[in-house]
C-alpha cells in the first residue's frame, strides 16, 4: 500500500515536471507587458482582447512544449528524460495530435482577435512566432540544435509578441513597446539559456550544440551574470533617455532574485544535479521583473 502511494506520488511529480506549470509565465508576461504599455500610452484597456490573447498564448505555449517532447523523442536527446510527456505516455502519436489541437485552438483565439479588430496584423505576427517556434525544434530545421534558440526566443517573446499584444490594444506600434520588448526578450532568453546548464552530456551525445555546449559552463555562468545585469542597466538607460517613466525603476524590486540566480549558477555551474534548478530561478526572475516593469508603466496612469 505504502509502496503504491510512493509510486503514485513520484509519478505525479514527473507529470508536474513534464507539464511545467511555472513555464506558462512566458505566455503571461509579454501579453501583459504589451497591454500595459498600450494602456500607459492610450489610457485604454480592451479587457476581452487581453483575456482572449492570454488564453491563446497559453495554448500556444502548451503546443510548443508538447511538440518539443515529440520532436526530441525523434532525435534521442530525451532518452534519459523521465519527465517527457512522450516517455510518460509511451504514445508519441497521441501527444503529437494533442499538441496540434492545442495550437489550432490557440490560433482560433487569435483569429477571434483579428475578427474583433477587423485587422489581420496580430494574426500575422503570431503565425510568424509559431513558425519560428517550430523552426527551433521541428524537422528539418531544428535550429535549437545549432545553438540558435536564444536568438529566436529573444525575437519571438520580445519584439514580436509585445508588438502583437500592443497592436491588439492600440492598432499601432510604439517605441516604448519596442524598448520594453528588449528587456522581456532578454529575460525570456535567460530562461532558455539556463535550461542548458544541466544537459551538456545529453546534448553532446545527441549532437546538440547549445550555447553552453559551445562555450562551457564556466563561461556560461559569466555570460549569465552580464545578461542578468543588463536587464537593470537597460531599464536605467531607457529612463535616462526618457523612453520609460521613472516608475519603471520598480524593476529593481527583483534584484534579490537576479542575485540569487547568478550566485547559484556561479557556484554550481559544473554540477548538473544542483544547477538544474536555475531554470526555475530564471522563471521567477522573468515573472517578477516583468510584473514590476509592467506596473511601472500602469501606475502613473492609475495614481
Ligand atoms: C520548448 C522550448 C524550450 C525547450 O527546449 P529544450 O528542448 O532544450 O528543452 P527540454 O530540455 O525541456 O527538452 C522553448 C523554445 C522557445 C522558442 C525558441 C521560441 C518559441 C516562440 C513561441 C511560439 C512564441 C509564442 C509567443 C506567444 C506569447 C504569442
Ligand atoms: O522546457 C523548457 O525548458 C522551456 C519551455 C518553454 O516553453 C520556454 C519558453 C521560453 C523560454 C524558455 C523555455 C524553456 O526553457
Amino acid at each position: 500500500m505504502a509502496t503504491t502511494s510512493y509510486i503514485d506520488k513520484s509519478r505525479r511529480k514527473l507529470w508536474l515536471a513534464a507539464i511545467k506549470p511555472p513555464m506558462y509565465s512566458v505566455a503571461i508576461i509579454p501579453i501583459t507587458m504589451g497591454t500595459a504599455v498600450a494602456f500607459a500610452e492610450t489610457n485604454r484597456f480592451h479587457q476581452e482582447i487581453f483575456f482572449a490573447f492570454l488564453g491563446a498564448a497559453i495554448l500556444i505555449i502548451a503546443w510548443l512544449n508538447l511538440s518539443n517532447d515529440v520532436f526530441d523523442s525523434e532525435t534521442g536527446i530525451d532518452k534519459n528524460k523521465a519527465e517527457s510527456v512522450v516517455n510518460l505516455t509511451g504514445n508519441k502519436t497521441l501527444v503529437f495530435w494533442i499538441s496540434n489541437l492545442l495550437l489550432g485552438l490557440g490560433i482560433l483565439g487569435i483569429i477571434s482577435i483579428a475578427w474583433l479588430q477587423q485587422d489581420g496584423m496580430v494574426l500575422g505576427i503570431v503565425l510568424l512566432c509559431c513558425a519560428l517556434g517550430y523552426s527551433y525544434q521541428g524537422p528539418p530545421f531544428r535550429l535549437g540544435y545549432q545553438g540558435l534558440g536564444e536568438i529566436i526566443c529573444f525575437v519571438t517573446f520580445g519584439p514580436l509578441a509585445i508588438a502583437a499584444a500592443y497592436y491588439s490594444q492600440a492598432k499601432t506600434f510604439s517605441l516604448m513597446g519596442l524598448a520594453a520588448s528588449a528587456i522581456i526578450g532578454l529575460s525570456t532568453s535567460i530562461i532558455l539559456f539556463c535550461s542548458h546548464f544541466h544537459q551538456v552530456e545529453d546534448d553532446l551525445a545527441a549532437g546538440k550544440r547549445s550555447p553552453i555546449v559551445r562555450m562551457g559552463t564556466a563561461r556560461g555562468s559569466q555570460v549569465l551574470a552580464w545578461s542578468t545585469a543588463s536587464l537593470f542597466a537597460f531599464t536605467v538607460l531607457f529612463v535616462l533617455l526618457r523612453v520609460f517613466p521613472v516608475s519603471t525603476l520598480l524593476i529593481f524590486g527583483s534584484l534579490p532574485l537576479a542575485n540569487r540566480l547568478v550566485r547559484h549558477v556561479q557556484q554550481h555551474h559544473d554540477n548538473p544535479e544542483i544547477v538544474r534548478t536555475c531554470k526555475f530561478l530564471a522563471v521567477n526572475l522573468h515573472f517578477v521583473s516583468g510584473i514590476l516593469l509592467a506596473l511601472g508603466f500602469v501606475l502613473p496612469r492609475l495614481l
